[in-house]
């Protein structure tokens, strides 16, 4: 029963193609906006037109050489003639072959060079993009179109530039060629052709589609990797026994892909097997037609043989041409992507003028640090077509936020004095972290404004705001770096002695000192070697090298044991001095110490004021505050104020 829910389930995460996404057609415009990019390497770009058209040009000349060779060489019996021809004929196929040299190295040059500045160009755009977009788009999703697309992008740029021109230049060429030999072997060839572009044609649209589905599938496929190959995910599959059927889903997504490039060869060889086939109907024509008309006298059999070996080099092209076709069109599909995302507009940017947060403070260089104001601020979650495109997110269902959703803060009014700290309480779910995240802008209010230093938010450089600004978050991320590289992060270049000295302040020292390999100790996939204490205090020597001068921390809820829990205290204190501080307190002695207490309820603010002050009005705070902290109260104290 259980492997039956498990296996709908699976059908249900396993995106076989829905045809929503498959059945997309390229975007118009996508094709010129690819040769800007091709541009950009004037050099190369130059270089393969001229070996282009030596090498097309070598192409039709090859057999007109051939046809002197035996109508003025061999048949007379002149022999100096073959021989100087005959050297010609080699001359000319060596040249031939530098010139294909000079195109492999050009081509290659400009079509790595186009995934180079892709690559680039994705990976600080998706950088910019808003934490809306990182909450929606799945990581695997994203590492895919930086690998998987932008290679198959670079494939429509090397068969575009090199194999356009080329196969162009060459159909002109030889044709004018063959008519110039025998304009009625040619248009009987030339009737040939529409039979040689019809494969392609019936199947470059399908190609497409399982383009577009092949990628969706690797994307899924990274997506897959990136959450089970990290330590939670690890454990949350182990834990709960769901390995084999994590392999069943991973082996179902593989499975499609390798009944996709199946299909692919497939079609593939579709074509090139059609064109030998005709290729071989056509020559046996031309043999036959050339054949009666050089025994009638018309034509010289000189002629006849350029005009076989002509022929090759006709059919060769338009071969090319229709695989190209398909090449190209799957290629496209990949730029389509890449383009997707690049389009993309982070919907947290910088204002035009925007200023920087120092030259806008009143005291600039005082050292003072701001405060923050909250002016009538309300603020729901983007929803996930504001922030994402579908494609980079999982397979189906509803996406959190929208504009239907419902206010997650509403109207809120506070100021947080300088240098002074302030505390955030409430109920989970209340909107305490969300409050915390509209200072550094990780997300912009619908309404009303934040202000630091009496600045809104918004009219001030992101860089500045954020150097200002240093936030623990209750989970503190470290990289999968030793303690120094996660340090450093906060500073590049900073000293030996400051990063001790970060360290002492943060009540950490010890502990890493005690480490066999001190600062260089690897801290593991998301710092899982520390303990959660151990991290929250390496965040905060971090924060402490940042040296912001205002501080939003998210307080660990675990419950530490009374030294450790000293140990945080006093590492705090040490944090928070002289700083504007925004605190999601979840311990009585962070609210004892704070300035200003802020009870928040329901994305609102319900109470404000100091412990003392909202004891006193036996209110929300008071409530919360006997059902969550009057246990870490000492004891006479708690009996007087919670007489209950
Ligand atoms: N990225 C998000 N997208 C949509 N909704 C969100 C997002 N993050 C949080 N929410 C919702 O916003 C509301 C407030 O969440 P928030 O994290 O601010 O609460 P909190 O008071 O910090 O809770 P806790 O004390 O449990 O951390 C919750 O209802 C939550 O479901």
């Amino acid at each position: 029963m259980a492997r039956k829910k498990s296996a709908a389930e699976d059908k249900a995460r396993l995106r076989f193609d829905d045809g929503s996404i498959t059945r997309r057609r390229i975007k118009q415009g996508t094709f010129r906006r690819i040769l800007p990019y091709a541009l950009t390497y004037p050099w190369p770009m130059t270089l393969l037109v001229i070996s282009t058209v030596v090498d097309a040009a070598a192409t039709a000349a090859g057999p007109l050489l051939l046809k002197m060779v035996i109508d003025d060489g061999i048949l007379p019996g002149r022999t100096d003639t073959v021989i100087w021809l005959c050297l010609g004929v080699t001359g000319l196929a060596l040249v031939e072959g530098a010139a294909m040299y000079v195109q492999a190295w050009a081509s290659g040059r400009i079509g790595e060079g186009v995934v180079y500045d892709l690559r680039n160009r994705v990976f600080t755009h998706i950088q910019k993009q808003s934490l809306t977009f990182f909450t929606r788009a799945q990581t695997g999703a994203l590492v895919s179109r930086l690998n998987t697309d932008v290679v198959g992008a670079r494939q429509a740029v090397t068969v575009l530039l090199s194999q356009t021109l080329s196969v162009l230049l060459s159909l002109a060429l030889v044709l004018a060629a063959m008519f110039y030999l025998s304009w009625q072997i040619t248009l009987a060839a030339l009737a040939m052709i529409p039979l040689f572009l019809l494969p392609a044609r019936l199947v470059s649209g399908r190609l497409q589609r399982l383009t577009r589905e092949r990628m969706e599938l690797d994307g899924d496929m990274s997506s897959l990797m990136s959450e089970r190959f990290n330590v939670s995910g690890a454990m949350l599959a182990k834990l709960y026994g769901r390995v084999e059927d994590e392999s069943g889903l991973f082996a179902r997504k593989a499975g499609r892909v390798r009944d996709i490039a199946v299909l692919g060869i497939l079609y593939g060889r579709t074509l090139s097997i059609v064109g030998t086939v005709l290729t071989a109907i056509t020559t046996a024509l031309v043999y036959g037609l050339g054949g009666v008309l050089t025994i009638d006298g018309t034509l010289a059999l000189g002629t006849l043989v350029a005009m076989v070996a002509l022929l090759m080099r006709l059919y060769g092209p338009i071969n090319q041409l229709s695989s190209m076709q398909a090449t190209v069109m799957t290629a496209l599909v990949s730029f389509d992507r890449v383009f997707e995302v690049l389009d993309l507009e982070p919907n947290i940017a910088e204002r035009p003028g925007a200023r920087d947060l120092a030259d806008a403070r009143p005291a600039a260089g005082s050292g003072e640090a701001p405060d923050i104001t909250f002016e009538g601020v309300s603020f729901r979650y983007p929803s996930g077509d504001e922030a994402a495109l579908a494609s980079l997110g999982p397979a189906g269902g509803d996406r959190p936020g929208g504009a239907d959703e419902a206010w997650t803060l509403q109207n809120l009014d506070f100021h947080a004095p300088a240098g002074k700290l302030t505390a955030l309480v409430g109920p989970s779910g209340a909107g305490k972290t969300t409050i915390t995240q509209l200072v550094p802008r990780l997300y912009d209010p619908d309404r009303g404004t934040v202000r630091i230093a009496g600045q809104d938010v918004r009219d001030l450089t992101l860089q500045s705001l954020r150097d200002t600004i240093g936030v623990v978050t209750q989970d503190a991320h470290l990289f999968h770096d030793t303690l120094r590289a996660n340090l450093e992060y906060a500073r590049p270049g900073a000293s030996e002695q400051e990063l001790i000295d970060a360290c002492e302040a943060a009540l950490i020292w010890d502990t890493v000192r005690a480490l066999p390999d001190g600062l260089d100790t690897l801290v593991g996939d998301r710092g899982y070697r520390l303990s959660g204490g151990e991290k929250q205090r390496i965040a905060l020597a971090r924060l402490l090298l940042k040296a912001p001068s205002v501080v939003v921390l998210d307080e660990a809820t675990a419950h530490l044991d009374s030294d450790s829990e000293a140990a945080i205290q006093r590492a705090l204190k040490t944090a928070l001095a002289g700083r504007t501080s925004l605190v999601i307190a979840h311990r009585l002695s962070t609210i004892r110490e704070a300035d200003r207490i802020l009870v928040v309820e329901a994305g609102q603010i319900r109470e404000q004021g100091t412990h003392k002050e909202l004891l006193a009005a036996d209110g929300l705070y008071a409530a919360l505050y006997r059902t969550q902290f009057a246990q870490d109260e000492p004891l006479e104290e708690a009996a007087v104020l919670d007489p209950a």
